[in-house]
């Protein structure tokens, strides 16, 4: 590295001080706590983001955003080239630049950091940075932190895109560096587009279909409702209304959004007994998860969920049928045959039904760790790979080489039966592609599938939720002392310390009836995670506080008694 470059990043560290006694890691979904000691953390991720454009020669997205967390806390996390969340194998680099105490060792770690990846600093290439953030009131200033984290960098610069949903800021970086169009409007303009087409294929048994037409989506009061407010008026077979939009009085996140709705299962703000029967949506707050529900008429502030699991369930079902259509009348010695391979991925808190379910289809589900970035990486592995997390946190990945397969078999298609139910399924296939999120999961474009599919179907929200019945279940937090303490295995489904704790969690469990429950840290908060399901509410309730007792005894403060 040049004494120049040295003495540039040496300067501008000095005004961007760790904060004494934290430390801070880049967990499941990048850098999050209380927006006030951040500066430091996001400057750093700022550097961090230059080399990484640098190594690549690509450009890089960095994301200022605490998604579902309260609206005091902030984030900041890196996408790849791809769109994708940032490579594992550079999360320890992160956390150290982190936590550097101070200017010297910070300096240091880069200058190593730079030889031993072998990072091009002489001017050759230029980095570039997107760099988008969420409505948080600490957004801006944290901005500005990360700005002058890539200005340390010689030869990178940022380019502020401005408030953004998380899924919109990788979108951009993954069409940036496919060299095609990435500005805001030719997101809308793609996802309308691939929408009307998908629309535009509807069976005519279902066009006339006029019932349930009116969707609600609760904005989180973030974001994704303003973006929403926007798209909508690019959809014209869609009635779309949207509350807690993020312009009027509400806090981001408080009582309201995807987060919310699909832990507490209740109506959150703005939903009422006026909702019932109603299709209703909830968005997080940077507007990259997504659940559906409804509001019984029973008045008890409840409602019914229609999660992440489901929705994956519907993908996957219009994907299959899809898929067997195409593959229908193929003659089996021609070359253009090509047997997709499909795959559903899901963790550990995915509902044990929609695993029943999704299996009893016969499609091959695999479970990861928690978090995109795994499942992610899992369905790029398919020709088709669905992934969602139970949240509501999911998208669907075509590969490359099935996705220039398809356009080639459409292409034959419309030439020898144009407008065949295979050309059909073809195109319909491409559509999906093009609306749904090839770089992360996004709530704005799985939405508009779920309306799709829900159309070519025919169905009404209620015929969805009916696929299969979710076994009831509960999930926890429990505040310890360390909760690195505890390691997992088997896609975080069995701890294997401390000690003596998965023999008492398997103990617990077999009272109950279609009992399952684990225990992980979380990698947002400092909490552990304790989840459990039974064949009844009650019990899973009461699998999950025994865990959660026993979590406390292993682990708690109660366990310094
Ligand atoms: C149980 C749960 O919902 N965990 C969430 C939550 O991670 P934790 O590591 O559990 O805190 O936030 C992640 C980022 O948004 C999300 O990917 C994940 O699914
Ligand atoms: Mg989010």
């Amino acid at each position: 590295m040049e004494e120049e470059q040295k003495a540039i990043l040496f300067k501008i560290s000095s005004h961007f001080p760790s904060p004494q006694g934290v430390k801070i890691s880049y967990g499941t979904a990048g850098f999050r706590a209380d927006a006030s000691i951040l500066q430091s953390t996001v400057y750093r991720v700022g550097i961090l983001s230059s080399l990484r454009s640098l190594k690549t020669q690509s450009v890089i997205g960095l994301m200022i955003t605490a998604s579902h967390n309260k609206v005091t806390d902030n984030g900041i996390k890196i996408a790849d080239p791809s769109g994708e969340m940032l490579t594992q194998a550079w999360e320890p680099f992160a956390d150290q630049l982190a936590n550097a105490s101070d200017p010297q060792l910070l300096l240091q770690l880069i200058s190593e950091f730079v030889t031993k990846e072998n990072i091009p600093l002489d001017g050759t290439w230029t980095g570039e940075i997107l760099v988008g953030r969420d409505t948080r009131p600490s957004g801006a200033s944290l901005l500005e932190a990360a700005e002058q984290g890539i200005g340390s960098v010689v030869g990178a610069v940022a380019l502020d895109m401005g408030i953004l949903t998380t899924p919109q800021l990788h979108w951009m970086v993954r069409a940036r560096n496919k060299g095609m169009r990435a500005t805001e409007l030719d997101y809308f303009k793609q996802l309308s587009d691939s929408f009307r087409c998908l629309m535009d294929l509807i069976p005519n048994k279902h066009k006339l279909n006029e019932t349930d037409d009116k969707l609600v989506v609760d904005g989180a009061n973030g974001v994704g409702g303003e973006k929403l407010e926007i798209l909508k008026k690019m959809l014209d077979s869609l009635a779309i209304e949207v509350r807690n939009s993020g312009k009027g009085e509400g806090v981001l996140n408080e009582g309201v959004g995807a987060d919310y709705v699909q832990k507490e299962k209740v109506t959150q703000h703005g939903f009422g007994i006026e909702d019932v029967g109603i299709r209703c949506a909830s968005l997080d707050g940077d507007g990259d998860r997504l659940v559906y529900f409804t509001v019984p008429s029973n008045s008890s502030g409840d409602i019914d969920l229609i999660d992440g699991d489901k929705i994956l369930s519907l993908f996957a079902l219009f994907i299959k049928e899809q898929l067997s259509i195409l593959n229908k009348e193929v003659d089996k010695n021609a070359t253009n045959n090509y047997e997709a391979c499909l795959g559903v991925i899901q963790t550990a808190y995915a509902n044990g039904a929609s695993t029943d379910y999704l299996k009893q289809l016969g499609l091959e589900v695999v479970f990861t760790q928690t978090g995109v970035k795994y499942l992610h990486e899992k369905a790029s592995q398919y020709d088709i790979g669905i992934y969602f997390e139970a949240n509501g946190h999911g998208t669907i990945l075509f590969s490359e080489c099935f996705l220039s397969w398809l356009d080639a078999r459409n292409n034959e298609l419309s030439a020898i039966s144009k407008g065949s139910e295979q050309q059909k399924a073809a195109l319909r296939l491409l559509a999906v592609s093009n609306l749904i999120n090839q770089a992360v999961g996004d709530a704005l474009s799985g939405l508009l599938l779920v309306e799709a599919i829900l159309k070519h179907m025919g169905w009404s929200v209620h015929r969805w939720s009916d696929l299969y019945q979710d076994l009831p279940s509960r999930q926890l937090k429990v505040k310890v002392v360390d909760r690195t303490a505890v390691v997992t295995t088997n896609a975080e489904t069995v701890v294997l310390r401390p000690h003596g704790l998965q023999e008492a969690i398997n103990a617990e469990t077999a009272k109950y009836t279609r009992g399952r429950s684990f225990i992980r840290p979380s990698g947002t908060e400092d909490v552990i995670r304790v989840y459990a399901e039974a064949s009844t509410q009650e019990a899973a309730d009461n699998l999950a506080n025994s865990v959660a007792e026993l979590a406390d005894q292993f682990l708690g403060y109660g366990s310094n008694k």
